[in-house]
């Protein structure tokens, strides 16, 4: 669920459950008003011209429909329950107006007059409706209302981060030091308040609107504000009214059930102006209709069984719910059901309201169910009749009536009253709440959950219906919710690359749960959930920002379903869930890296085997500003199972330092051997090339982007292998995102990270060209005495670069695609992804099934004659600087 914000009061949606008595005592006066033979509002006309029924027979039927509605308040309930209609069930709820959240909301909403939210921005899509909405913020007090969006939406793209600054390399200036120009990307401003277009008409509660001159009889009436009203001839005089003043918020409903009892009358309430889009009206009044055609088949089953017919008296039906929600003698007030029924004379209809919708047969047609006409700024809208909800929107918004009711036949309305509605909502919302509680409880992931957590998620939750066959999530759609099975099967298949068939994954039942990748990864749903049984599937779906608070640390939500790759992965991580840092003892330093070393390690009780610590200052990490990058190293390559990636296997953390125990490499940096050899030959560096591409195809497929390849972070094993170690600026990317940190090694970043345009993968194929180019010659391609001087050598493109001789027309070839100014041009960018790197002529016959298999013989083996051999690795000083200071802020918990 989407929290989505309209301006306005938060009435419905807040009402609070101290409120519950007053209103109480409001009800029965009105039950006992409406029940009074002497009541003078019964007494009044009703609007039927000329009608015999008098009134007493509108007392009698309104008494039986008090009872028949008391009893039947249940029924909406179940049908909440019994509906497969998604939208219809999501409606009601988003009916309901208890929450406690709600509540809270609505208290800061109204703090917060003249605002549009965000998600407003986003939510409203046309500069007409923002311009009604600007209006509506400067009238109306604000409100939060909360709507389930089921579409799921595309997202801003994040702002730049801060400048990435690593500290200074040994060798090669790492990271950037400063960009060449800095640009600080700023969210995109708040739209500016359009307080000109005020919206707040001065409407009169009973203004008596155009359409009272037309002898038509309006049931609701929309205000006239957007429209100038075509020129007319001036309206008769309008009746005598009862109640000639508009009403303010504490009177009576009795007042207000006078007035809409007035024959020839538009009743409207003024408020503030709120409109809500007519979708989300249309998805209430369905729901509403529902709810009214339940009623009514109810009414019809007691009238086949009189003798079940129960008047119930105020008193007994006032108080108390059967259920006790949270068994500590909170009841659930019963509303009491205010239920008269007016009567309107059916007109004929006149003006430009459109006549073919009823055929024009309403002259004939049987006066059975009645009929009203819904038009909006004089434009038909539809025609409405038998058990259909009208007239709800302004009671859910607060807001003035959004269109035009009126009679075209003769009709007899119920009316619910508005606090009375209020509380049937948050009656049967508080029930609902604690069913779905109770279901959470009995599901074996959420036992463990605290009894609040629980409510909080079922406070948000909203039930989904599905039919058989239909894809609940579909394979490579955006997803931004995820769901608990509440009834049924759902079958789960993943479509094949190869053959884009759907394989058959496994089935999923009551209590089981789905979603979760697609919210904790790139967005990208990784299945196809499709329903399976013959009577449907009902699914509660929690939104993600509820996701991620409550439910997303869950260790069986993170892992029920990994994938094999992942599960190996956590096996592996499981066999270091012990080691302490006080068993490992350290044999030499294998590398200074910008916050540390990284030493050669073994633990105490196993000389067998060795791993590489890498020990980094918490005081150096925050000055540079580093922490979000540590953690995001810490994540990807903790989670990363492939060989050409180093593997982390736990990591630790104490007053000064982090560290991160990993696979060790022993056969030493490739950067060494460069070095020692000046040029590696074709097939060499295609081995090595090969091994990155391999790595890459990992990464990017999971859509994380590396952005620091060069031969200093390509580890040789002892069979001469290749793996890509230090993830310090890898990061996640949201599918079709870019990021703008400006980080990497000057040598080799792509233009676009230069020019602050936003990158995203294709800059690391930016980075392999540059890589083979340096493998080939020694030497990257742009090369300047200093960074800035890189830069603009990297500005003049790979076209302004002489290659040496000794590389192959293919290589080259490989290079100038691979380092396209634009991005999007890259080679392993477009559509054939990195396979289209794979495929091209410089790597003719090379062997990648041998490489993936590690069959293939590389190229160089390194010489490493134990696990604590570092012969390969350049020999280090202490560290002259000594310990750094505590850190103890904290930042560092999820590390
Ligand atoms: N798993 C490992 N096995 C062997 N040596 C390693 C390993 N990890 C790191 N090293 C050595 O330590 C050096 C520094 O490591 P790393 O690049 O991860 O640190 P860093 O602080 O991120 O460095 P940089 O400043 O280059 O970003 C590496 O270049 C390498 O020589
Ligand atoms: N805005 C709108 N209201 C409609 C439509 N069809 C029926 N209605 C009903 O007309 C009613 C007028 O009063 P409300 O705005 O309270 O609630 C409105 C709806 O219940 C429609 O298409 N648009
Ligand atoms: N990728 C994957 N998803 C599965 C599997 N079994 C169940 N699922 C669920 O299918 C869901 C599809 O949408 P998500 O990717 O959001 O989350 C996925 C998982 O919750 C499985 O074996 N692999």
């Amino acid at each position: 669920m989407k929290i989505k914000h309209y301006p306005g009061k938060a009435v419905d949606a807040s009402l609070s459950l101290e409120g519950t008595s007053a209103m109480g005592a409001l009800y029965e006066a009105n039950w006992l008003r409406a029940a009074s033979p002497t009541n003078p509002a019964t007494n009044s006309k009703l609007s039927r011209q000329n009608s015999t029924a008098g009134s007493s027979s509108f007392l009698i039927e309104g008494i039986s429909a008090l009872s028949k509605y008391q009893m039947t308040l249940e029924n909406i309930r179940q049908l909440e329950q019994q509906t497969r209609d998604r939208h219809i069930v999501s409606t009601i709820k988003e009916l309901n107006g208890y929450r406690p959240s709600a509540l809270q909301h609505h208290q800061q909403g109204e703090m917060h007059n003249g605002w549009i939210a965000e998600d407003q921005d986003e939510m409203v899509e046309s500069t007409e409706e923002k311009e009604k909405l600007d209006g509506v913020v400067k009238t109306a007090p604000a409100v939060n209302h909360y709507v389930l969006d089921p579409t799921e939406r595309t997202r801003v793209p994040r702002p730049r981060q801060q400048l990435s600054v690593k500290p200074p390399s040994l060798r090669r200036s790492q990271t950037m030091s400063q960009p060449p120009s800095y640009v600080t990307l700023r969210s995109p401003n708040k739209k500016p308040q359009n307080l000109s277009n005020s919206s707040s008409s001065a409407y009169s509660t009973f203004s008596s609107a155009a359409e009272d001159s037309q002898d038509q009889v309006v049931i609701c009436q929309q205000p006239q504000r957007l429209m100038a009203p075509p020129p007319r001839e001036p309206p008769p005089e309008p009746p005598k009214r009862v109640v000639s003043k508009p009403l303010t918020r504490s009177q009576t409903s009795v007042q207000r059930y006078a007035t809409i009892r007035m024959p020839n009358q538009s009743t409207t309430f003024a408020r503030s102006i709120a409109r809500p889009r007519d979708s989300t009206a249309s998805l209430r009044r369905h729901s509403l209709e529902q709810a009214i055609k339940a009623l009514k088949l109810q009414e019809e089953q007691k009238d086949t069984h009189p003798k079940s017919q129960q008047q119930i008296s105020p008193a007994a039906s006032s108080n108390g719910s059967s259920k006790d929600l949270n068994g500590e003698g909170f009841c659930i007030p019963r509303p009491r059901l205010i239920v008269p029924v007016h009567t309107y004379a059916r007109r004929r209809r006149t003006g430009n309201l459109k006549e073919q919708s009823s055929g024009g047969q309403d002259e004939e047609e049987p006066q059975k169910d009645g009929r009203v006409e819904v038009s909006r700024e004089g434009k038909y809208l539809s025609t409405l009749s038998g058990a259909k909800v009208l007239g709800e929107l302004a009671i859910l918004y607060n807001c003035q009536r959004t269109a035009t009711i009126t009679a075209i036949t003769e009709c007899n309305l119920w009316a619910i009253e508005r606090q009375c509605f209020q509380t049937i909502m948050m009656r049967t919302g508080l029930i609902r709440q604690a069913e779905y509680s109770d279901f959470l409880k009995s599901v074996p992931i959420f036992k463990d959950l605290a009894d609040d957590t629980l409510i909080k998620i079922s406070d948000v939750l909203e039930e989904t219906h599905y039919q058989r066959g239909d894809y609940i999530v579909r394979q490579g759609a955006r997803g931004d919710t995820f769901f608990i099975i509440s009834k049924g099967k759902v079958r789960v298949t993943i479509k094949q690359q190869d053959t884009q068939e759907e394989k058959f994954i496994r089935m999923l039942g009551k209590g089981d749960f789905f979603g979760e990748k697609a919210l904790q990864g790139d967005d990208l749903r990784t299945a196809n959930i499709i329903c399976e049984s013959a009577d449907g599937v009902s699914c509660l779906v929690i939104d993600r920002e509820t996701f991620n608070q409550l439910i997303s640390n869950l260790d069986e939500i993170k892992h029920r379903y990994d994938d094999e790759g992942a599960m190996e992965r956590r096996k592996i991580n499981e066999e270091f869930r012990d080691i302490n840092l006080t068993d490992l003892r350290v044999i030499a330093t294998l590398g200074v890296g910008g916050f540390g070393r990284v030493e050669l390690v073994q633990t105490n009780g196993d000389g067998s085997r060795s791993f590489a610590l890498k020990q980094m200052k918490k005081s150096q990490i925050v000055e540079t500003r580093q922490q979000q990058h540590i953690m995001s190293e810490k994540e990807i390559m903790g989670e990363a199972n492939c060989q050409f990636i180093v593997k982390l296997f736990k990591t630790f953390k104490d007053k000064k330092y982090l560290y991160m125990l990993m696979e060790s490499c022993l056969g030493g940096e490739l950067w060494t051997i460069l070095r020692d050899k000046g040029n590696f030959d074709d097939s060499t560096t295609r081995f090595y090339t090969a091994c990155v591409v391999e790595a890459f195809d990992y990464l990017h497929s999971r859509n994380i982007i590396y952005r620091d390849l060069k031969p200093e972070n390509l580890l040789l094993n002892e069979r001469g292998y290749v793996k890509l170690v230090d993830f310090g600026f890898a990061k996640k990317l949201q599918t079709g995102r870019k990021t703008w940190t400006f980080c990497g090694t000057p040598e080799y970043v792509a233009p676009e990270v230069i020019l602050n345009r936003g990158h995203d993968i294709s800059a690391d194929y930016w980075s392999l060209g540059v890589l083979m180019f340096e493998l080939l010659t020694g030497t990257p391609p742009f090369t300047g005495s200093d960074p800035m001087r890189t830069y603009n050598i990297i500005l003049k493109g790979i076209d302004a670069i002489e290659f040496p001789r000794n590389i192959t027309r293919n290589a080259s070839n490989l290079i100038k695609k691979l380092c396209r100014d634009n991005p999007a041009e890259r080679l392993g960018y477009q559509r054939g992804g990195i396979s289209e790197i794979q495929k091209h002529k410089w790597f003719d016959g090379f062997y990648w099934w041998g490489l993936q298999n590690c069959t293939l013989e590389p190229p160089i083996k390194p010489a490493v004659k134990s696990v604590v051999d570092t012969t390969n690795f350049d020999d280090y000083p202490p560290d002259p600087e000594g310990p750094p200071p505590d850190d103890v802020t904290g930042w560092d918990k999820d590390f």
